[in-house]
């Protein structure tokens, strides 16, 4: 369940505007990716084509290719809402369903596939799911209580057991700590390491600290000006960015003069 994206010359517009130029690159399989870089460089943008999250965007288009094991995501006949159950995503804020037990958040994602589920079914693959995401032990006596009810990590957990769920190939990530305390951040960052074993997981992240704790590969995203698109300025090894980064730009952004 884990698969290689290729990007191939990704331009990303809004309207007018292109808020992404030129991306090329390879993301492996079971693999942690990071995307860092100054605000409004385009992280959140360039995440967002990997699974046609931008199309809810009026306006936001896409030339170029993004291909999964060798199938472009943006081919003729190509329906997004396959290509979102493949590539799930888990966002900034944790979003449950509020008044929906924990249990119907987790299979939310596979009921609207439009999916039936026996009860049997649905209470294994809660389980199933719930232990993906490292929530089980904490939720199994409360599966009928309203998702509202946990904390805020744990909301974020349910979220990623709910994009499980749906037993996608990849699993994409906005800056998904930026709401949490450090402890539920570390517990996230421990999940995010066990779902590499099954799973391609890309994150954008603000916090450097976290790309250097969590990735494989990083890339180091830019803008030559205001108002100019983003750009892949580097992308590599976790360890050679922030070791021994090639480009200028990226040095100065790791080590904190700007950003
Ligand atoms: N819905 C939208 N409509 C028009 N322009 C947008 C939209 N979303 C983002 N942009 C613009 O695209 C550019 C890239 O924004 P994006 O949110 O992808 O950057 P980012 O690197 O994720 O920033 P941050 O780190 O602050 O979240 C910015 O100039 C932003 O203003």
């Amino acid at each position: 369940m884990s698969k290689r994206i290729d990007v191939n010359h990704l331009n990303i517009f809004y309207g007018k505007f292109q808020a992404v130029k030129d991306v090329s690159m390879v993301i492996e399989p079971k693999s942690v990716t990071a995307f860092i870089g100054p605000s409004g460089c385009g992280k959140s943008t360039f995440i967002r084509t990997l699974n046609r999250m931008h199309e809810v965007i009026p306006g936001a288009r896409v030339e170029g290719e993004v291909s999964i094991d060798g199938k472009n995501l943006y081919g003729r006949g190509v329906d997004p809402v396959d290509v979102r159950r493949e590539v799930g995503m888990v966002f900034q804020r944790p979003n449950p369903f509020p008044t929906m037990s924990i249990r119907d958040n987790v299979l939310a994602g596979v009921k609207l596939n439009s999916k039936r589920l026996s009860r049997k079914a649905g209470d294994e693959l809660a389980e199933r799911s719930l232990r993906g995401a490292n929530l089980w032990n904490e939720v199994k006596d409360r599966l009928d209580k309203p998702g509202s009810g946990l904390s805020g990590g744990q909301q974020q957990r349910l979220c990623i057991a709910r994009a499980i769920a749906v037993q996608p190939q990849v699993i994409l990530m906005d800056e998904p700590c930026s709401a949490l305390d450090p402890i539920s951040t570390l517990a996230i960052e421990d999940l995010i390491n066990e779902l590499k074993s099954d799973y391609t997981v890309v994150i954008v992240t603000h916090n450097m600290q976290q790309a250097a704790r969590v990735s494989d590969r990083t890339g180091f995203f830019n803008l030559e000006a205001t108002g100019q698109p983003g750009q892949l300025v580097e992308f590599d090894d976790t360890q050679k960015i922030f070791n021994n980064p090639t480009q200028k730009a990226t040095e100065d952004y790791i080590s904190g003069r700007f950003g």
